[in-house]
């Protein structure tokens, strides 16, 4: 696991076995059970994607990350939500990490409650726990990053995900990671541009990788897209989604910026 995994897999064990002590499994899923439905998140993607030919956009709620620092101070969840929706996005990404990336658990109700998409709770899940919490704040998606979890750990994720009824986005950085994925056999695979261990952005990743992701899966490419070109890029190289958080995030006008990014021809 690379140094920054390693520090958020950490921080990130103790917080949850807080959570648990104040809200223990029986607990936290009566509060799932309350939640309102899950609304299918890879069924949107694939919806968008057949209909138009072109990658569907999860648009991503992110205030500042490990390595970019502050991206944006002017911050209200629901309006970006919003302009996400009346831009084009198909899903959310919604980050809840406090700690590297200014994220907080209401931000993914607030976003979700405002517009009609799917949302993905964007958190570093080390614990099966974390999943019915997820669906507890109302969260249609998870997030299993490969790096960070071992295939046993992937697995339960993976299976407490299907229980609740939620989709689970199983991200990818190398071919290894990917071989992994294939085995686990989830139907929502990402690539992410981005290495986490070096923060080096290159869509080549999704490039190299496509071609080994499992058949059945519906592939996003991750990070590193800023312009109509970018979409194209990955989209020749067979992705069907995009997630994109920066490059949208950095704009004042977040709507226009979202149409102006998916009109590629
Ligand atoms: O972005 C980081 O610095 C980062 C550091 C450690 C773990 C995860 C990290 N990013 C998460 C992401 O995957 C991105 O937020 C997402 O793919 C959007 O990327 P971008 O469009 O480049 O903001």
């Amino acid at each position: 696991m690379t140094d920054v995994l390693a520090k958020i897999a950490a921080y990130k064990r103790d917080d949850v076995a807080a959570r648990k002590i104040a809200t223990p499994q029986d607990a936290v899923e009566a509060l799932a059970a309350q939640a309102s439905a899950p609304r299918g998140f890879r069924a949107a993607l694939e919806r968008v994607a057949e209909e138009t030919g072109r990658p569907a956009l999860i648009a991503e709620i992110k205030k500042a990350s490990p390595s970019k620092g502050l991206i944006r101070a002017d911050f209200d969840p629901p309006a970006l939500a919003k302009s996400y929706e009346r831009g084009g996005a198909t899903c959310l990404s919604v980050l809840t990490d406090g700690p590297s990336f200014q994220g907080d658990d209401a931000f993914l109700a607030a976003a979700r409650d405002a517009v009609a998409l799917p949302c993905l709770r964007k958190d570093f899940l080390v614990d099966p726990w974390q999943v019915a919490e997820s669906r507890a704040l109302g969260a249609d998606c998870i997030l299993i990053i490969l790096a960070m979890v071992d295939d046993a750990l992937a697995a339960d994720l993976l299976a407490e995900a299907e229980r609740f009824g939620m989709d689970a986005l199983i991200e990818t950085h190398d071919e290894a990671e990917m071989a992994r994925a294939c085995k686990l056999g989830g139907d929502l695979v990402g690539i992410n541009n981005r290495s986490l261990r070096t923060f080096e952005v290159d869509l080549d990743a999704t490039e190299r990788l496509s071609m080994l992701s499992p058949v059945k899966a519906l592939l996003v490419a991750e990070s590193g897209i800023f312009t109509p070109d970018d979409v194209e890029r990955v989209a020749d190289a067979h992705a069907q989604a995009i997630l994109v958080g920066e490059s949208l995030m950095r704009q004042e006008d977040v709507e226009a910026a979202t149409r102006a990014l998916l009109s590629f021809i």
